[in-house]
């Protein structure tokens, strides 16, 4: 039997998918959002490069730096007791030698305290995996739209439309398995490629846009609250509007500042009465 507060391993992840139990992952970026991510139940918390885009403000992943990533999975991994946290490895962290490529890996772990790291990338990262699960470092896998190639891709695009392509991410996906990675995040691919790969591999394929039979799904946390996200992929479902409700709440808060409402007498601090005499009645603060 699994402990309901016992951390969740790599080895939990794998028993739900041969179990059949669906697992959650939802991206968080900093201590607040991890900690209602982990006590709404979420199995796998994703410190995802997305964050260039939704809490930096970039138009794209490319500019997250190593030290984004660690200041933002120092905050997740301060909240989350339970949630497997995972930290994207940023663009060009993990492109030039295998020991950079580890080097940085093992700073998300040791410095960041994420359980373990996910790379975007097809065969070409199979040396690279393969280093990193010698050094103890669980590897998450990313294939289909990797947004780091976004230029390379020309745009935010499904993937694996056709038949050559789906079977090139089927060969990814076999040689990163291979190579050693605990769990594949398949982004924008048509729903029956993504079934069928599911039901090739062993380890946990964790969708997102990739339809309802991968063993997971993954969100971006503003997409699902509806938090000033820009973008709106087919494959969001916004479960609640809370950028409404922040902007009605600060908008309340500026006119009554204005109309001087608040602050109200129970949010105010009094002096002492024989003070207030002397503030008042002469000998006031300069005496
Ligand atoms: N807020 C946010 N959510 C994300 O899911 C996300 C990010 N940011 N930033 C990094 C990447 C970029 N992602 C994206 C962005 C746009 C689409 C998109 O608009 N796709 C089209 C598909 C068009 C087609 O090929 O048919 C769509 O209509 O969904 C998909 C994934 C996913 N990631
Ligand atoms: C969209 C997910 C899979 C991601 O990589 C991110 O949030 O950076
Ligand atoms: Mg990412």
């Amino acid at each position: 039997m699994t402990n309901n507060l016992a951390p969740i391993t790599t080895s939990d992840l794998r028993a739900k998918k041969h179990a059949g139990e669906p697992i959650a992952m939802i991206t968080a970026y900093d201590f607040p959002s991890a900690k209602l991510v982990e006590e709404a139940g979420a199995e796998m918390i994703l410190v995802g490069d997305s964050l260039g885009m939704v809490v930096l403000g970039y138009d794209s992943t490319l500019p997250v730096t190593m030290d984004d990533m660690l200041h933002h999975t120092k905050a997740v991994t301060r909240a989350a007791k339970r949630a497997f946290v995972v930290a994207d490895l940023p663009f060009l962290s993990y492109h030039g030698t295998v020991e950079e490529g580890v080097k940085n890996a093992g700073r998300l772990l040791q410095e960041g305290l994420a359980k373990a790291v996910k790379m975007e990338g097809g065969t070409e990262l199979v040396p690279l995996v393969k280093r990193c699960v010698q050094a103890g470092i669980p590897v998450m896998g990313h294939i289909g739209l990797t947004p780091q190639a976004v230029h390379q891709l020309g745009g935010y695009k499904v993937q694996g439309r056709d038949l050559e392509a789906a079977r090139r991410l089927m060969d990814e996906a076999e040689a990163l398995q291979e190579a050693g990675i605990f769990s594949l995040v398949l982004e924008c691919v048509p729903e029956e490629v993504a079934a069928l790969i599911s039901a090739k591999l062993d380890i946990p394929v964790i969708g997102i846009g990739a339809g309802s039979s991968c063993d997971g799904q993954v969100l971006v946390f503003h997409d699902l609250v509806g938090y000033a996200s820009q973008l709106q992929p087919k494959f969001v479902k916004r479960y609640a509007d809370v950028g409404t409700s922040i902007r009605d709440a600060v908008r309340d808060y500026v006119s009554e500042v204005k109309e001087r409402r608040f602050p109200a007498p129970e949010h105010v601090f009094h002096a002492k009465e024989e003070m207030v005499s002397k503030l008042y009645g002469g000998g006031g603060l300069r005496s």
